[in-house]
């Protein structure tokens, strides 16, 4: 076979010139990378000729940087999908504020500039810029943009609880987290000690509209939540949203609970996160990942009370609640930001960035894994641009850190404070004496292909839920989401962490060995 028959294959006809000026797009590519791998296994490499062992060489060569190239364009497209994403975001918000502001009179043009150029202004609950809270601590003030008229009293506009997070110091009060990076000075390199890194939440107007979430089928959860939104709303005076199927369980209990609110399709409830203080959830572990999915983009602050069995990430006792909800609603409180990993299927016969299929937020894993299929697994991991790796075995988990302690640590991975910012990678029964977990830095993108000589499609799930097949060619593209889940603390980050360790999983419990069998020394 000649040099001439590569060119004449078709699709794998693409010439240096449009390699070199990156005139390719990536359908071109990979229908490319296909052809030679086609034509790879068409190609008679017997024996002696040593011609023809080079130039199948040479195939294996191009397709390895036809693959690179496409893998470069797939992650650019994610990443230009993601910006569109945001643009429209911020498009309709811009234009949310225009009809707000036409149809008030009440901002003038200096006030609708200063929020459409920055969001990070602060704005208080009269409407009036106030100032930037993005200069002392973690910018929250955002979502105060989108107030709404209350039903209830049509002259006062209902806008979101104003907080401000910042970093609790033991002891002094220095602004520890501006200095804690490696500082070079007179030749030696430093890092500063480290005060506590807790992050505390202190609100600026009190909460005002509180979303209670439950698990479903459970007598206990209902019988709490009819008791709990009554109390909320006759000591509190809060508007109290609930699903709808949590709305008519209450109705039939009593009308009383006529003013609790629901909302009606998914384009509704996107709007909810501009409305809604503070979500209180009634379950298990599973029922504070349903409230996290249901948050596509910034989630507000989580109260989650223990009704489940575990309750790693509940840490609140619902026979409490009362008090619990009183200092909550008084703050400060402390809080975990629990990371989330967004994550995109790209499929091999998407032609264009636009057609990346909608990204799905994850707050403890994605598991990508055989299925029913009963073949290993063949997944290509990718960390940024490097190869990491080839999975065979069972499956692949990357988690969270919040999510270390579920299904990533009965596959054998670390349990992982749920501050520390990192990604698990760990495999899930590999067939190989030495592939140990990982834990890489959260700022890298993970991207895994399945490739086209795999044998079987593979499965990714998210949360434990939401399975979508990843076909032959498919590839996932995870990295770090830009909307943690703050969750409220019993008592501080690393001590519900590690009293969920020790009382969940009974982490390292042994009788303690007595002194009985000591010699005399
Ligand atoms: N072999 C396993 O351990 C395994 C297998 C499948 C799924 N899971 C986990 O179940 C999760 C889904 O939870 P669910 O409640 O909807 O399903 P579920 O009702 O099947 O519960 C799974 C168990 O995992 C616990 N769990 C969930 N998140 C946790 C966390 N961050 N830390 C410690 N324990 C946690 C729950 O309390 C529950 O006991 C998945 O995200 C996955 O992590 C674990
Ligand atoms: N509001 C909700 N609507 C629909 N499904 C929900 C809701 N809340 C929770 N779930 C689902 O119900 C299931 C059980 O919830 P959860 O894990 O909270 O309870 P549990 O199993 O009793 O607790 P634990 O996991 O600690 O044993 C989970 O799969 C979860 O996804």
């Amino acid at each position: 076979m000649s040099p001439s028959q590569f060119s004449s294959a078709g699709e794998a006809n693409i010439s240096t010139t449009q390699l070199e000026n990156g005139f390719i797009d990536s359908a071109s590519l990979v229908n490319s990378e296909k052809a030679v791998h086609e034509l790879l296994q068409q190609t008679p490499v017997h024996g002696t000729d040593d011609h023809l062992i080079e130039f199948s060489e040479a195939l294996r060569t191009v397709a390895k940087a036809l693959r690179r190239a496409a893998e470069g364009k797939a992650s650019a497209q994610a990443e230009a999908a993601e910006w569109k994403r945001k643009y429209e975001i911020e498009k309709s918000r811009n234009q949310l504020l225009k009809q707000k502001g036409n149809s008030s009179g009440g901002h003038n043009g200096d006030s609708h500039c200063g929020c459409i150029e920055s969001l990070g202004n602060g704005y208080t609950t009269n409407g009036h810029i106030n100032r930037c809270c993005g200069k002392e601590g973690i910018c929250c003030e955002e979502v105060l943009l989108d107030g709404e008229a209350d039903p209830r009293n049509h002259n006062k506009m209902m806008r979101k609880a104003s907080f401000k997070l910042s970093w609790m110091c033991k002891g002094e009060k220095s602004d520890q987290h501006k200095h804690d990076i490696v500082s070079f000075e007179k030749g030696d390199i430093t890092t500063a000690s480290r005060s506590s890194k807790q992050i505390s939440l202190k609100w600026e107007t009190p909460p005002q509209t509180v979303l209670v979430l439950t698990k479903p089928n459970s007598t206990t959860v209902r019988v709490l939540c009819a008791d709990m939104v009554r109390w909320l709303r006759e000591q509190k005076n809060l508007n109290i949203y609930v699903e709808q199927r949590v709305k008519e369980e209450l109705l039939s209990n009593s009308c009383f609970f006529k003013f609790v609110e629901t909302w009606g399709d998914d384009r509704e409830f996107l709007d909810l996160h501009t409305k809604v203080d503070l979500v209180v959830t009634l379950g298990g572990d599973g029922t504070v990942l349903w409230a996290a999915s249901m948050f596509k983009g910034p989630v507000p602050p989580i109260v989650p009370f223990s009704l489940g069995s575990l309750g790693f990430m509940t840490p609140f006792y619902s026979e409490r609640y009362q008090e619990c909800l009183d200092s909550v609603m008084k703050g400060p409180i402390s809080i975990t930001l629990r990371h989330r990993l967004q994550c995109r299927v790209i499929r091999d016969k998407a032609k264009h960035e636009y057609e990346a299929e909608e990204p799905i937020l994850v707050l403890n894993e994605v598991t990508i894994d055989r299925g029913i299929s009963s073949y290993l697994t063949n997944l290509e991991c990718y960390c940024d641009s490097s190869f990491v790796t080839r999975v065979q075995g069972d499956g692949l988990i990357l988690s969270t850190t919040s999510g270390s302690t579920a299904y990533s640590l009965a596959a054998g991975g670390s349990m992982v404070h749920p501050q520390v910012p990192g990604i698990l990678f760990t495999p899930i029964c590999p067939h190989s004496l030495s592939f140990r977990p990982l834990i890489l830095p959260e700022h890298v993108t993970i991207r895994i292909q399945v490739p086209f000589n795999s044998r079987s499609p593979a499965w990714a799930s998210f949360d434990g839920k939401d399975r979508k097949q990843l076909a032959a060619g498919d590839a996932l593209v995870c990295s770090m989401a830009a909307w943690p889940v703050p969750t409220a603390c019993l008592e501080d980050s690393t001590g519900d962490f590690l009293r969920s360790i020790q009382d969940g999983l009974h982490w390292n419990q042994r009788k303690t060995q007595s002194s009985d069998g000591l010699r005399d020394l």
